[in-house]
């Protein structure tokens, strides 16, 4: 059996997402996404399941960080999960004056908080299910939850499917160290991070590489190197695998560009996104026009 570490404690959205992602495995809970990664860099877990990008409140900046920083770790496999929330009470609580939870999860309540619980201050936690133990602590009136959080904890619905945006889905990741990678499905997704070179339109050339290969951009991040103000490192996901020729094409050019490029994994994307390929862009194409230039050189211009 895998040990799965997820960002917990029990009760998380995360850990929902590390039972779909590893099902039947044993799943150790983290307090935070770094201490989760940092257990699979130490031999402590096989994988390790993080939150990676919320549809109303974009990227979730401490995994981006955590991925760019110390050992690699690279993707296998992902899952989007729709979000709604449960607001959850110590038994008894008549007056609620503060509500806590993780900060992606506040910022997508508060309009419902500011029309059910006027005047109630929200607080931010390590995570949902962290702030769920805190109100049974008696540290917090209510808190912002998953569903399935007061089956772990003694606590009482105060509300259900709480959210100000309908449909909203966060995408988790399921990380390894390097090693044999996921096969490629025809529908998948590769992850890059970046550092560009300090110089007008470094930018523009790292995007300008993928679009004229015909790869579709799934995802663009910006996160400072903490090193140099002003210095960024760029969070690059597109659409399809390693091993096809055209991504391995697009990656060679990146590497050539850029001062740094880290390989964050390619997986099968779970938003049933289908990989359109522009004329001259398919794989076939990059490889007849490789064996036309080595046939060239053989003096056999075809
Ligand atoms: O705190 C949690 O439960 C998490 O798994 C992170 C999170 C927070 C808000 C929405 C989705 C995921």
């Amino acid at each position: 059996m895998s040990r799965i570490a997820y960002f917990g404690p029990q009760g998380t959205f995360t850990e929902q997402a590390a039972r779909r992602l590893a099902p039947g495995e044993e799943l150790i809970p983290a307090e935070t996404i770094p201490a989760a990664l940092a257990a699979v860099r130490a031999g402590r877990a096989d994988a390790a399941c993080v939150p990676i990008e919320n549809s109303v409140e974009g990227a979730v900046t401490a995994t981006l960080d955590s991925l760019s920083e110390a050992e690699p770790l690279v993707a296998v496999a992902e899952v989007l999960l729709p979000v709604h929330f449960s607001v959850l009470t110590r038994p008894g609580t008549t007056e609620i004056r503060t509500v806590a939870s993780h900060p992606h999860a506040l910022a997508q309540v508060r309009h419902w908080v500011e029309a059910n619980l006027p005047g109630a201050h929200p607080v931010a936690t390590s995570s949902t299910a962290a702030a769920a133990v805190a109100v049974d602590a008696g540290e917090f009136d209510a808190a912002v939850t998953a569903p399935v959080a007061v089956e772990h904890y003694p606590l009482e619905v105060l509300a259900t499917e709480v959210a100000d945006v309908r449909d909203a889905k966060t995408r988790f990741l399921l990380v390894r160290k390097p090693g044999e990678l996921p096969e490629p499905t025809g529908a998948d997704r590769t992850s890059i991070v970046a550092a560009a070179t300090n110089r007008t339109g470094a930018l523009a050339e790292l995007l300008t590489e993928l679009a004229v290969r015909g790869i579709n951009l799934t995802k663009l991040d910006a996160r400072p190197t903490r090193n140099n103000f002003g210095e960024y490192r760029f969070f690059i996901d597109f659409e399809g695998h390693v091993a096809e020729p055209r991504i391995g094409d697009v990656l060679a050019a990146l590497r050539r560009r850029c001062r740094n490029v880290r390989f964050l994994g390619s997986h099968p994307r779970a938003d049933n996104g289908t990989t359109e390929i522009e004329p001259g862009a398919a794989n076939e194409d990059f490889t007849d026009a490789i064996d036309w230039v080595a046939s060239v050189r053989k003096g056999a211009q075809a």
